[in-house]
């Protein structure tokens, strides 16, 4: 059954603007387990643009579901992730610039790094997730580097799914199933809204977690938090 993991950034992207501690982050992580939440995810970036390493450490005593914390594996991304025991850990290849997450690794060039960084986190019990396009030789590689899980980056899936839904999907039931003979868990996020979200499940039905923030948030604006996880939930289970 398909977890949904909520991605908490863009509380943060609010509080940080005015620089105070409204609205908290702490009680979105709180509340969004309340209303149904199966997991909160964070993604400390570099430049703590809205996640700060302090955030981290303050959610983590109440998750109450799972730990999904997101980044680069830098040294002191792989100590803070280490420190607090995420319950999973997704590791992007995002330059500390970035806008945001915008591609999967490179799984045959970093081949060794992945390998590496990987086999630490699996050694202190930490689920690993590793951020990949759709392409069937990416997947490949991702079998190769001991990971748990792939994570598809689906924003090329919701750009096109207004246009063609069927074209959309086609090359993630494709990843999906590669993976899938591989052993590897299969995560997905990045774009996922209210629009799209219940089409890709309906076509890949054994997706372990989706992570949807960005448009959750947004539609949290109109329909209230309690609100937008009970029907983003109804998309996952009808
Ligand atoms: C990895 C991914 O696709 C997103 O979770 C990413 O964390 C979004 O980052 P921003 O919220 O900084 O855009
Ligand atoms: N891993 C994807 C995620 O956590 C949230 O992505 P988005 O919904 O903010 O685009």
């Amino acid at each position: 059954m398909t977890r949904l993991s909520v991605n908490i950034n863009k509380i943060a992207t609010l509080r940080n603007s005015r620089g105070g501690h409204m609205p908290s982050v702490l009680d979105a992580a709180i509340n969004c387990q309340k209303f149904g939440a199966e997991g909160i995810t964070v993604h400390p970036r570099p430049d703590e643009r809205h996640i700060t390493r302090q955030d981290v450490y303050d959610i983590k005593p109440h998750i109450s579901t799972e730990f999904n914390i997101e980044g680069y594996p830098s040294e002191a991304f792989i100590q803070l992730v280490l420190d607090v025991k995420a319950d999973q850990v997704t590791l992007v290849p995002d330059q500390p610039g970035q806008l945001t997450s915008d591609h999967g690794w490179d799984t045959i060039t970093n081949h060794d790094f992945l390998v590496d960084v990987i086999g630490r986190f699996k050694a202190a019990g930490i689920r690993t997730s590793i951020f990949v396009d759709p392409d069937l030789k990416q997947i490949e590689g991702a079998s190769r580097v001991g990971t748990d899980r792939i994570e598809l980056y689906t924003e090329p899936y919701a750009t096109l799914y207004p246009i063609d839904a069927d074209k959309a999907v086609e090359p993630f039931v494709k990843a999906a199933e590669l993976a899938h003979e591989f052993n590897l868990g299969i995560n997905a996020g990045h774009d996922l809204s209210l629009k799209n979200l219940k089409f890709l499940i309906d076509k890949i039905p054994y997706i372990d977690e989706v992570s949807i923030g960005h448009a959750l948030i947004a539609d949290a604006l109109y329909l209230g938090l309690r609100n937008t996880i009970h029907e983003y939930l109804d998309c996952i289970r009808p």
